[in-house]
C-alpha cells in the first residue's frame, strides 16, 4: 500500500504494567517531533491528538489475576473504536503508546477490514502470557495471545469479534525473554520467531527478507506493533521491561526501510516509550527516527 494520509492517535495508558510514566509516551514522541518529521516526506498528517484515560480502581478485584482489567479493558475498547473509524476513513492509523496492553485495541480496530491480518511483533517479550501463565499478571505481557482470542474474555472479544490474528499470520523479531507458557504457545501454534539467535547468525536483512517473504503469500495487510524494548537499551534506555542484548538502533532502520520498500505495513504502533525513566528523550527520538525510515525517509 502507497501510503498517503496517516492518523496518529495516542493512548497514554500506564495500566498494563506497574512502572508509571509509560503514560507520557505519546508526549513525548510529540515532543519529539513525529508531526513534523512525518509531514516531510509528503504525507497528509491528521493528528487526532489522545484518547482521554480515566483512574483505575484503588481496590483490585481479588479474584483476578490480571492489574486493572476494567479500564484497562474499557480504554482499549475506546482505541478500537478509534481506529475502526480511521480504516474506514481511508487513512493509515499510527497508534501511539502508552504500554504494550493498548495492542488489543488496535488490532481490534484493526483486524476487522482484513481476512488474513499479519502481525510484526518488534520486542524483546512474546507477549504470549494469559492470566493462567503470566508471572506478573501485567495485561502489557498478554496482548499478543488476547489477539489470538487466548485470555479473559472483556479482553479477548473487544468489538464482538474474536480471535483478531491467526498465529501462522504472526512474525515475532528480537524475542529475547521468554516465559515458558510462552515457549509452549510458540510450539503449540508454530509462531515464526526471530529470536536474537536468528539475527546474530542471519543478519538483519535476511531475517527481514524472511519476515517480509513469509507474510506476502497469506496476509492482505500487516500491522507493525513495535515495543521500543526490543531495542537494545543502550539505543532505547527509556522503558519499564528492558532486556540486554537487544536489536541495535542501525538494525532496527534497516528493518524498518525494508519494510517502507516492502510496501506492505498497513498499520502501526510504537508503544513502551517511557519519558521518566528515559534519558533526555533518547527513546522517544529514536521512535520517531524509526517511524521516518518505515514511513520512507531517506538521505539520498
Ligand atoms: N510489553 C512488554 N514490555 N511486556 C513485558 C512482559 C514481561 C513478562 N513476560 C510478563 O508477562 O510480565
Ligand atoms: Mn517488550
Ligand atoms: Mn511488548
Amino acid at each position: 500500500m502507497k501510503i498517503k494520509k496517516l492518523s496518529i492517535v495516542g493512548l497514554p495508558m500506564d495500566l498494563g504494567q506497574t512502572r508509571r510514566g509509560v503514560d507520557m509516551g505519546p508526549s513525548a514522541i510529540r515532543y519529539a517531533g513525529v508531526v513534523e518529521r512525518l509531514e516531510n516526506l509528503n504525507l497528509e498528517i491528521d493528528d487526532l491528538g489522545d484518547i482521554v484515560v480515566g483512574r483505575p480502581k484503588l481496590i483490585e478485584n481479588p479474584n483476578s489475576n490480571l492489574k486493572n482489567l476494567e479500564l484497562v479493558a474499557k480504554m482499549n475498547t475506546e482505541l478500537a473504536q478509534k481506529v475502526d473509524e480511521i480504516v474506514k476513513g481511508g487513512s493509515f492509523p499510527l497508534v501511539l503508546g502508552g504500554d504494550h496492553s493498548i495492542a488489543i485495541g488496535t488490532l481490534a480496530g484493526i483486524s476487522k477490514h482484513y481476512k488474513n491480518l499479519g502481525v510484526i511483533w518488534y520486542d524483546a517479550h512474546g507477549d504470549l502470557n494469559t492470566e493462567a501463565t503470566s508471572p506478573s499478571g501485567n495485561i502489557h505481557g498478554m496482548p499478543l495471545a488476547v489477539s489470538l482470542g487466548l485470555g479473559h474474555p472483556d479482553l479477548t472479544d473487544i468489538l464482538d469479534y474474536t480471535p483478531k490474528v491467526k498465529p501462522e499470520n504472526v512474525v515475532i523479531i528480537g524475542a529475547r525473554s521468554l516465559d515458558e507458557g510462552e515457549r509452549e504457545l510458540i510450539k503449540e501454534k508454530g509462531i515464526r520467531v526471530f529470536t536474537m539467535h536468528e539475527i546474530d547468525r542471519l543478519g538483519m536483512t535476511r531475517v527481514m527478507e524472511e519476515a517480509i517473504d513469509y507474510l506476502k503469500g497469506r496476509t492482505d495487510g500487516v500491522h507493525l506493533s513495535l515495543d521500543l524494548d526490543g531495542l537494545d537499551p543502550n539505543d532505547a534506555p527509556g522503558v519499564g521491561t528492558p532486556v540486554i542484548g537487544g536489536i541495535s538502533y542501525r538494525e532496527s532502520h534497516l528493518a524498518m526501510e525494508m519494510l517502507a520498500e516492502s510496501n506492505m505495513i498497513t498499520s502501526a504502533e510504537f508503544v513502551e516509550v517511557n519519558p521518566i525513566l528515559d534519558e533526555r528523550n533518547k527513546t522517544a527520538t529514536v521512535a520517531v527516527a524509526l517511524m521516518g525510515s518505515l514511513f520512507g525517509e531517506k538521505l539520498l
